[in-house]
């Protein structure tokens, strides 16, 4: 069993995570999430519930240390108003905060949303333990609901999205890239973590997700939101566990996903 420690990166992600060999023209994406026994991840009407220990929580903020980026998708935005911050982390190691990625085709981000709302307010935070929300759009909104957005305070990039009005997630590499971003934590929700997980591969055939990093609490929570949306738990991939670790109540799975069905 581990207990984490505040001022150094559990010595699993650093093993198991080839984040140095990332390139902003193959970044490193980690899909990573929390559930309980029976596989759910929020409550009925997406109610947050806190299922991480203090012990993987400060794993899952070291986690988000190593990455360049923490993306999630606009109803986890919406639903739980989160931070994306390391705040866990002691701020005498001068860590740079991950860049907060919004998947919102629509455009549905709030204003009042903490993650730009803490911005607006702390400007001696700026660059230390805030950056500037980054919202991924439709390039179908029209410019007018964008500027708005931007003089609100976000920054707002506009994508190409697919037929059901997703941001496609073979694109995600090459949008992040191009932004100068050489690893991606994908955070959720369930719509987000089961679209990045059905896409096997990137535009060049190489595998799109590298590292699935999965925190399983010892609870059930009964009826709520699933790790992936009820129907499309089929076609998902088989995964190989590269580490296990116990970290207080919790166990982390590190995994990578197979290219290859296997028999
Ligand atoms: N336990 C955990 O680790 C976590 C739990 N959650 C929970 O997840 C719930 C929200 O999940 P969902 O409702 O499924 O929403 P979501 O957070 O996955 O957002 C889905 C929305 O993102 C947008 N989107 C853009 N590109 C997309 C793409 N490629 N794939 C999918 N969506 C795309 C669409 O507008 C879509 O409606 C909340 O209850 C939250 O508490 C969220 C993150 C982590
Ligand atoms: N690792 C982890 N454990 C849990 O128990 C969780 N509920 C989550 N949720 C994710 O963390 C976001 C909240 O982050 P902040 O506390 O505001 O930094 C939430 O939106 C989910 O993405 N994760």
């Amino acid at each position: 069993m581990t207990t984490p420690s505040s001022t150094e990166a559990p010595g699993f992600l650093a093993q198991h995570l080839p984040l140095d060999k990332a390139t902003t023209s193959r970044p490193h994406i980690t899909v990573t999430w929390a559930q309980s026994l029976d596989s759910k991840i929020a409550g009925v009407g997406g109610k947050r519930v806190i299922l991480s220990g203090p012990e993987s929580m400060l794993m899952t903020h070291w986690l988000r240390s190593m990455h360049d980026a923490i993306l999630i998708g606009v109803n986890t935005l919406i639903l739980d108003d989160p931070r994306l911050q390391i705040n866990l982390l002691p701020s005498s190691l001068n860590l740079r905060p991950p860049q907060p990625l919004i998947l919102d085709p629509h455009l549905r981000f709030p204003p009042t949303a903490r993650i730009l709302s803490e911005w607006n307010t702390k400007p001696l935070e700026r660059g230390k333990t805030l950056l500037q929300p980054w919202i991924i759009c439709s390039d179908q909104v029209p410019l007018s609901q964008r500027t708005s957005l931007e003089e609100e305070g976000a920054r707002v990039i506009a994508v190409k999205v697919d037929e059901k009005g997703h941001i496609p997630p073979s694109d995600l590499p090459d949008i992040v890239g191009k932004l100068g971003l050489k690893s991606v934590m994908i955070e959720g929700g369930s719509k987000v973590l089961s679209t990045f997980l059905h896409q096997r591969q990137r535009e060049d055939g190489s595998v799109l997700v590298d590292s699935v990093v999965v925190t399983v609490a010892p609870m059930f929570i009964g009826q709520g939101v699933g790790v992936v949306p009820e129907g499309e738990d089929k076609g998902l991939p088989p995964l190989r566990t590269v580490h296990t670790e116990t970290m207080g109540k919790d166990a982390v799975m590190v995994c990578t996903v197979n290219e290859e069905d296997e028999e």
